[in-house]
């Protein structure tokens, strides 16, 4: 592995040696992790799975579960969309917004959202409210068009309506400075309702493609995104050097890919141009939240310039803003570890095939972060 790269783990605590070790080791974790879709028959979801047990430190509704390890995309209930994998360190970020408690419609902004696995999570978080809103916004294109599969996939007949643009979450709903970058439509669950078949999706011939782009491109002149909305939850799951996901690093190379970590190390090299970039998404991601609201800020490096550091700057220009305690109010504490910064969250690797299906073994951080006054029974206290 690239010395820089190295390097940069045994700063982060991933000890050198171990962290060989559990690249040239053939095993992989026991356990991997999957979410149920609730407008599925989650029951005989379960029944068709040998073994799974529920991820006891998130709240149930969360339906995230440990399975022992296996391809899951061979499962029939991952073929007809009854469940999809998700890393349960990963899926913490959507459950620190505690949206299955919310009581009224509420709109939720996902401003880095593709390929929309946390999304899908929003929205089946909200399942028990109808009227909620909730805006995906992504700035590749390539990605929006597997989030729009994947979204079709797993949200259909979901409570919420739900849009996807194509916009820089630097500058959303604004105009980017970059003209190619202004906010495009690219999916919206009610224009969607009206393509009801899967089957006739599939055979969508050129006509209803340039019919489905005309009534998109109708829907975002009767009500383009408004600077003036703001929105009640705020996720900015970043772009970041990506160090932390080390189960995807060992696929890769045991997949024979010598270049495993090669984006990673010319990340890291870049990483000033990154830091500036997640605190332009935290900072607009703050600016689009109402009073009261709250956000999350999230990435799966390890690295404090890309998490702590980040908030930190984020904090000393935003006297608004204070970090609120995570409480996932389950039966088990989190796995994590507390981060540099009191309140925010660090899930460390697990080197090696753990035997404990609480964690698989993805780095991941996490920081809540409130808007407004910071009562004084509201103080932080990161779970040890
Ligand atoms: C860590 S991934 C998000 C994963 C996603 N939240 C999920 O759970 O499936 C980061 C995403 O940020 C997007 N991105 C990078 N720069 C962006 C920008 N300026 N505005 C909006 N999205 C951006 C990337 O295209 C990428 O899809």
């Amino acid at each position: 592995m690239d010395h820089h790269v190295l390097e940069h783990y045994s700063k982060a605590g991933v000890p050198k040696g171990p962290l060989n070790d559990f690249l040239d080791s053939k095993t992989s974790p026991s356990f991997r992790y999957i979410r149920l879709n609730p407008r599925k028959n989650t029951n005989e979801t379960l029944s068709s799975l040998d073994s799974a047990s529920p991820v006891s430190w998130l709240p149930s509704s969360t339906n995230f579960y440990a399975i022992p390890n296996r391809t899951i995309n061979v499962l029939q209930p991952y073929i007809d969309g009854s469940l999809y994998g998700m890393d349960c360190s990963s899926g913490a970020a959507v459950a620190a917004l505690r949206l299955e408690t919310v009581n009224n419609p509420v709109r939720v902004l996902d401003l880095c959202c593709c390929p929309c696995a946390k999304l899908c999570m929003i929205v089946d978080s909200l399942e028990h409210l109808s009227g909620c809103e909730v805006i995906g916004v992504d700035i590749s294109g390539n990605r929006l068009n597997v989030g729009k599969k994947v979204v079709r996939k797993y949200l259909k007949g979901a409570a919420c309506d739900v849009s996807l643009y194509q916009a820089d979450g630097t500058t959303f709903p604004g105009p980017a400075d970059d003209i190619s970058a202004s906010p495009s439509l690219v999916f919206d669950s009610r224009a969607e309702a009206q393509e009801t078949n899967q089957q006739e999706r599939k055979k969508m011939n050129k006509s209803a493609k340039s019919r489905e782009r005309k009534r998109l491109a109708e829907l975002m002149s009767s009500s383009p995104p408004s600077p003036g909305e703001k929105f009640d939850f705020v996720l900015i799951d970043a772009e970041c050097s990506t160090d932390g996901a080390l189960n995807q690093v060992k696929h890769k190379i045991k997949a024979g890919k010598d270049t495993a970590t090669d984006s990673i190390r010319d990340k890291l090299l870049e990483e000033e141009s990154l830091t500036s970039l997640q605190l332009k998404l935290l900072s607009n991601g703050f600016a689009n939240l109402k009073d009261g609201g709250s956000l999350v800020y999230s990435t799966c490096s390890l690295s404090e310039n890309q998490n702590e550091n980040v908030v930190r700057a984020f904090l000393s220009s935003h006297p608004d803003a204070y970090i609120a305690n995570v409480d996932f109010e389950a039966s088990t504490p989190p796995p994590s570890i507390p981060g540099s910064l009191p309140g925010t969250l660090r899930f460390q690797p697990t080197l090696g095939p753990t035997t404990q299906e609480s964690f698989s073994g993805s780095g991941f951080f996490l920081c809540k972060i409130t808007k407004g006054r910071q009562k004084s029974n509201e103080k932080c206290s990161a779970f040890a």
